[in-house]
């Protein structure tokens, strides 16, 4: 049985509006991140545990992201995460951000490259990691 949609909740924090009261638009990007950390840790892959090992790393070599309702301070969102492309060296993470009525806000996709720290290169995904995000592969 597939696991239920991962979801990131948070709450609009006033710095991260701009003048017109609205999510200013590369803070969107804080909240990816976010929502990144708390899915790796949901699958078993927390962040700040691999990046304290130090053995592989998951920069990002891509960030989009579609802003199609304004977010304001105090506004209860969450980011729906996941898997929408699984590769041999890399994979993508897409990003709903909803308000309470389910309402699309905004939309993101990120894409990782696993390189391992000592020596800045590429291998492809461990055989662990790649089960686990393949579970999570819309
Ligand atoms: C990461 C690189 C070293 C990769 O360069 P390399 O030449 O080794 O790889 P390729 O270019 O051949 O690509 C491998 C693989 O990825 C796919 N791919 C690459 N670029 C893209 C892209 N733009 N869009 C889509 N796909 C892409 C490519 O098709 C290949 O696919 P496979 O089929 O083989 O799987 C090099 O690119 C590099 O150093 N780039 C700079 C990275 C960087 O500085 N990023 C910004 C900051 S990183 C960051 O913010 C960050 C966030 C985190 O959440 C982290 C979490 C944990 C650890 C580190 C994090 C982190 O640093």
């Amino acid at each position: 049985m597939l696991p239920a949609p991962f979801y990131y909740p948070f709450r609009l924090r006033l710095h991260d509006t701009d003048a017109a009261g609205r999510l200013f638009f590369g803070h969107l990007f804080r909240y990816v991140q976010d929502a990144l950390e708390a899915f790796m840790e949901q699958i078993g892959y927390p962040l700040d545990a691999l990046l304290r090992d130090g053995e592989m790393l998951l920069p990002l070599t891509h960030a989009e992201a579609d802003y199609r309702r304004p977010m304001r301070h105090g506004d209860h969102i969450r980011v729906q995460v996941s898997v929408v492309e699984l590769r041999r060296r890399s994979f993508a993470l897409g990003y709903r951000f909803l308000n309470a009525a389910d309402d699309e806000l905004a939309t993101a996709r990120t894409v990782h490259v696993l390189v391992m720290h000592d020596t800045q290169l590429g291998e492809a995904l461990p055989d662990a990691l790649r089960v686990a995000l393949a579970q999570r592969l819309i």
